[in-house]
């Protein structure tokens, strides 16, 4: 079976996306592994799918998977492909798109200049909705790995962050560490990690290690996560401007029970068929 799809990116953070909607598409974890594979297949960070959706006044349904095949509840920098990819495959003329996510509905705007706003919903903090293993909700927790121990916060914007802060986002180990957290016992569902340098209260530079992929370019839902954060520690204002290697995100948070909103680019790559 000859199987089209788009490839795409937000900010460096790449995804294979393909349309479940004119086709059916059936796949499996190791199918995904396969594709994902930058030797073996088309290489990605995360597959996409759009489904038809199956909540009423809802526009469409997308589903995630990791390069490693773990399906996922919410992915920033890719609902922000998934809106261009929609209305670029004549799915949709709206600008303004609801979008069902494993983990909730998620809001769209594709904005005249082609840059997406993304209402992200309201951050969860309560440690056993994130999942993340804690006495009681608080905005710092102390996670310890052997004889070393990391603060951190814990965010869910439907899958789970934890973030660390650092002094230097380019002299500090992500990789070591990021694995290390990623796969720390207190996340029973594994977390992705995020590591932030505060550099005033309207800009902040991050980088990611992602669960189930490793560093990216850039993760959407960790620049909100971050930006949460970094509001709760009284480091971030409202309005936010986060720096990943790949790019900036623009992020709006008013505080505890808002929603957060994400403002981004989203790019077409190129256009591909794949035997399935
Ligand atoms: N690795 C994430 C999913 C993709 C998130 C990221 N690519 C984004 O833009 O939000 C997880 O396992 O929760």
């Amino acid at each position: 079976m000859k199987l089209p799809f788009s490839k795409m990116h937000g900010l460096g953070n790449d995804f294979m996306v393909l349309d479940g909607i004119s086709q059916a598409i059936e796949l499996t974890p190791a199918i995904i592994r396969r594709f994902a594979s930058r030797q073996f297949g088309i290489g990605f960070n995360q597959l996409l799918l759009v489904e038809p959706p199956q909540q009423p006044d809802i526009d469409f349904k997308y589903r995630i998977f990791n390069a490693d095949g773990s399906e996922v509840e919410q992915c920033g920098n890719g609902a922000r492909c998934f809106a261009k990819f929609v209305r670029d495959k004549g799915l949709t003329i709206k600008s303004r798109i609801a979008v069902e996510t494993r983990n909730g509905i998620i809001h769209l705007h594709v904005e005249p200049s082609g840059m997406v706003r993304v209402d992200m919903g309201v951050p969860i903090l309560e440690p056993v909705k994130i999942p993340f293993k804690a006495e009681k909700q608080a905005v710092d927790y102390i996670i310890r790995d052997g004889e070393d121990s990391f603060e951190i916060g814990a965010v869910s914007m439907g899958n789970p962050h934890a973030i660390m802060l650092v002094d230097d986002i380019n002299l500090f180990p992500v990789r070591q560490v990021g694995r290390r957290i990623e796969a720390h016992q207190d996340f029973p569902q594994r977390v992705n990690a995020g590591f932030l340098q505060v550099v005033h209260a309207k800009f902040a530079k991050l980088r990611v290690y992602e669960r189930g992929v490793g560093e990216t370019l850039a993760c959407g839902t960790g620049a909100c996560a971050a930006h949460v954060y970094g509001r709760l520690k009284g480091l971030l204002g409202p309005e936010a401007e986060i720096k990943l290697p790949g790019g900036s995100l623009h992020l709006s948070w008013a505080g505890e029970g808002a929603n957060v909103y994400m403002t981004g680019p989203a790019t077409h790559v190129f256009e591909g068929v794949i035997d399935l």
